[in-house]
């Protein structure tokens, strides 16, 4: 997988508590605590194919951000500002931005990449493909993904048109060479960033041109990277095709050659912005966690930016999730596992662990524990997408009730009815147990994240606690009727793992078994967050 986890101490720490090197514009937020839910019905200018499809999605109202989003876009703001969201995950992200670029872009005349959104993995960016989907054709919108899942070849056929030269008619070779006879299939590209610099580099007839919003989600992970400078190439290629067509109000406007092809935001002199240049990309930017580290958000050049998050708190956990905790025995902390699954009695859990390798092994222990226990499938960078797909798609269905993982699916990933997330390993960082526990309790439903912890690590977790605004997390106890029969059969288990486990190559000092210690899990960290 090419996309790594990798939130950095120094990131981590830069966003938490130092209000003081916090951006000016972060200072005065809006806060969507205090917005309503708002009905489709009494929606302002809600376009009615738009609430057509809503509905057949099941959605009745807009959630808090997602009326404070289309207020600043669709209403009074007019896409004025680039706009940063920080809200708890499962709030509703990306109907907040999917929605008002729907919206906005049904009134267009030709067919041309005008929405670009930009995630960190595949199958986030397919899941966000899926929200567009189920949106845009209703106004008349293609929307296209350029997430590496297909070949190259796959992903030019789905976003780029090219004309059949009609027989019999003479062409000037120099002509068709000179003037791309390409355009694009699509209104609306999601995609990840390795693959859209690969079509911005070679695929004839790919253009951002005509660019009119950007997307970062989960920005503050896709700002941990530079992925061959995605970033700064977008940007540069959307700013060169705004010279000279975006004068600031001090030099008079003259219309663009393009015509109906280019979008202007709207002048707007109400903010004190007058005098100011206009850039045609408006960009959005969202996370659970968004960074406050200034040397990153530079990277995005927000134009205005305006700033929207839940409350005062610099992290939010999801407001019905209920956070506990189990205190493991040495040695035995696959014993504990089960007990808790057992316990939850076929509930649809996510179990997420360090590493990639303690994912695989996990995962076969727990198929080793008999046939009547718990079916569990694994989910990580180790597996090649297909397979990931494919137990994904089973997770999703209700074919597999645990899914254990390693961080690959920590973030953004929404599986109905997953009603628990267990830490199996305890995460080291806020941000990554606000992620992980954000895979349960999503949309206003409750749910329940549990830790384990080897008493080595019960500080630690305090102090993570303590970092994420939130000490309450009490102890679970396992029933013993259940935990007893459980430590019974470990042993025997862990004898088959060890025999179908092959052996890895020892490397100095590495303990490959489940017994944990810190120093394990130090090591272990990094092959993890490459999930
Ligand atoms: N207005 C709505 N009414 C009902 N359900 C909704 C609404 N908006 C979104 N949802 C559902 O809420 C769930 C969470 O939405 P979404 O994935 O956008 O959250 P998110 O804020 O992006 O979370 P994360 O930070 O984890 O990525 C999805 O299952 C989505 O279908």
């Amino acid at each position: 997988m090419s996309m790594v986890e990798k939130e950095k101490d120094g990131e981590a720490q830069a966003g938490e508590e130092t209000t003081n090197l916090v951006v000016p514009w972060m200072r005065a937020p809006v806060n969507v605590s205090l917005v309503d839910s708002c009905s489709l019905e009494t929606l302002p200018c809600l376009h009615p194919r738009l609430k057509e499809a809503l509905e057949k999605m099941g959605i009745s109202s807009l959630f808090p951000v997602q009326v404070a989003v289309w207020h600043e876009t669709i209403g009074p703001g007019g896409f004025e500002r680039d706009i940063c969201v920080n809200s708890p995950t499962g709030s509703g992200k990306t109907l907040s931005y999917a929605l008002p670029i729907v919206q906005t872009l049904s009134s267009r005349a030709v067919r041309c990449l005008r929405a670009l959104v930009v995630l960190p993995t595949r199958d986030l960016a397919l899941q966000v493909k899926g929200v567009f989907d189920a949106i845009a054709p209703s106004v008349g919108l293609s929307v296209g993904s350029a997430v590496g899942q297909s070949s190259i070849a796959g992903d030019i056929a789905q976003l780029i048109n090219t004309p059949k030269l009609d027989a019999g008619i003479c062409y000037d070779p120099e002509d068709i060479t000179s003037q791309s006879l390409e355009s694009s299939a699509v209104d609306i590209l999601v995609a990840t960033p390795g693959r859209l610099m690969d079509h911005i580099n070679n695929t004839k007839g790919f253009t951002l041109e005509h660019l009119r919003y950007l997307v970062v989600d989960e920005t503050d992970r896709l700002l941990s990277e530079s992925y061959q400078d995605w970033l700064p190439t977008v940007l540069k290629l959307t700013q060169a095709s705004d010279d000279g067509l975006f004068p600031s109000s001090t030099t008079p406007f003259v219309p663009s050659s393009f015509g109906s092809l280019q979008t202007i935001r709207r002048q707007s002199v109400e903010r004190g912005f007058k005098g100011k240049p206009y850039p045609r990309l408006a960009k959005l930017a969202l996370s659970a966690t968004l960074t406050q580290n200034p040397s990153k958000l530079i990277q995005l050049d927000l134009h205005h930016p305006l700033f929207m998050t839940t409350g005062a708190k610099r992290y939010r956990l999801p407001e019905k999730l209920e956070c506990l905790r189990l205190i493991c025995e040495t040695g035995v902390k696959p014993v504990y596992l089960v007990g808790l699954l057992k316990s939850l009695e076929g509930e649809k859990c996510i179990v997420f662990t360090s590493s990639v390798e303690t994912t695989r092994r996990l995962c076969k222990l727990l198929n080793f524990f008999g046939d009547s226990m718990i079916k569990a499938k694994e989910y990580s960078g180790g597996l090649n997408q297909a397979v990931r797909s494919k137990e994904l798609k089973a997770f999703r269905k209700g074919d597999v009730q645990v899914l254990i993982s390693s961080d690959a699916l920590t973030r953004g990933m929404d599986v109905e009815l997953v009603t628990n997330v267990i830490n199996y390993d305890m995460p080291h960082r806020p941000k990554t147990f606000i992620h992980r526990a954000g895979r349960t309790a999503r949309a206003g439903r409750a749910g329940r994240c549990f830790t384990l912890l080897g008493d080595h690590e019960v500080r630690r977790f305090s102090n993570l606690l303590k970092k994420i605004g939130n000490a309450s997390c009490p102890i679970y106890p396992i029933p013993s009727d259940l935990f007893n029969p459980v430590r019974a059969i470990y042993e025997p288990a862990l004898a088959k793992l060890k025999e179908s486990v092959e052996p890895i190559a020892p490397k100095r000092g590495r303990q490959v078994g489940f017994k944990h210690n810190s120093r394990t899990t130090k090591r272990n960290k990094a092959t993890s967050e490459q999930a």
